[in-house]
């Protein structure tokens, strides 16, 4: 049964990168990724910008939606604080067992639990099944057509606070023109676009911040 990309991705990091140290995972998965086969992380110029945020803020309790092969979840959970934790949710168990081992090798699975299923399955039970009070910062990087009514379900479940924010990833390229036109004209969100490129390619993209007012 021959590979998948991800299976792929995750053996050049087993041998290449070094167990332990997270900038080596991202920068082995980088390298790859733009020599080798391209693939949807989110990338290390896009990925700067997502550093700034979470390095910016401190949270201390984070929920990434789209997982995928972990990159972004060893980029963040390697900026946060002792005792602070990324919950990060992924719709395809393929997706989440090459994730788990690539964070794992990262050393940073401490701070990282992979909730797989439906973000919209998920989203409730985060107060309760996983004791989360208020969430401080929410990457969203899973489907385009999702972002919009995973913020509305974000906001019915009460899990943000003043000053929480929200990073979402793709705004030009796929694109998410609802979500942009929902956020940009909902007067509790305060809205800032972060212009970038497409990951491991010159085409233009770009990340969109939107911190919660109360
Ligand atoms: O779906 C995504 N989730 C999260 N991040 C993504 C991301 O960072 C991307 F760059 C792309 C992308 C963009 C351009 C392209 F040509 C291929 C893939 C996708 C994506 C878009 C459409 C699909 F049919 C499949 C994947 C995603
Ligand atoms: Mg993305």
């Amino acid at each position: 049964m021959n590979q998948s990309k991800e299976q792929r991705i995750l053996n050049f990091v087993l041998q290449n990168a070094v167990r332990g140290d997270p900038r080596s995972v991202m920068d082995t998965i980088d390298k790859y990724c733009s020599q080798k086969e391209w693939a949807m992380n989110v990338g290390d110029e896009k990925g700067l910008i997502l550093d700034k945020t979470v390095e910016e803020l401190q949270p201390s309790v984070v929920l990434e939606l789209g997982t995928y092969c972990g990159y972004s979840a060893v980029r963040i959970a390697r900026l946060l604080k002792a005792g602070a934790r990324l919950l990060t949710v992924e719709f395809n168990p393929e997706f989440a067992a090459i994730a788990k081992q690539i964070i794992e090798f990262a050393g940073v699975q401490d701070k990282v639990k992979i909730l797989e299923g439906p973000s919209e399955e998920i989203i409730p039970q985060l107060k309760k099944k996983y004791e989360v009070d208020t969430l401080d910062f929410v990457f969203l990087d899973h489907w385009k057509d999702r972002y919009t009514p995973d913020t509305i379900l974000i906001q019915e479940c009460n899990l943000l606070r003043k000053g929480s924010v929200l990073l979402a990833d793709n705004i030009i390229v796929p694109g998410a023109p609802e979500f942009l036109k929902y956020i940009r004209n909902n007067p509790r969100f305060q809205c800032t676009n972060y212009p970038s490129h497409l990951e491991y390619m010159k085409v233009e993209d770009a990340m969109e911040k939107a911190v919660f007012l109360g």
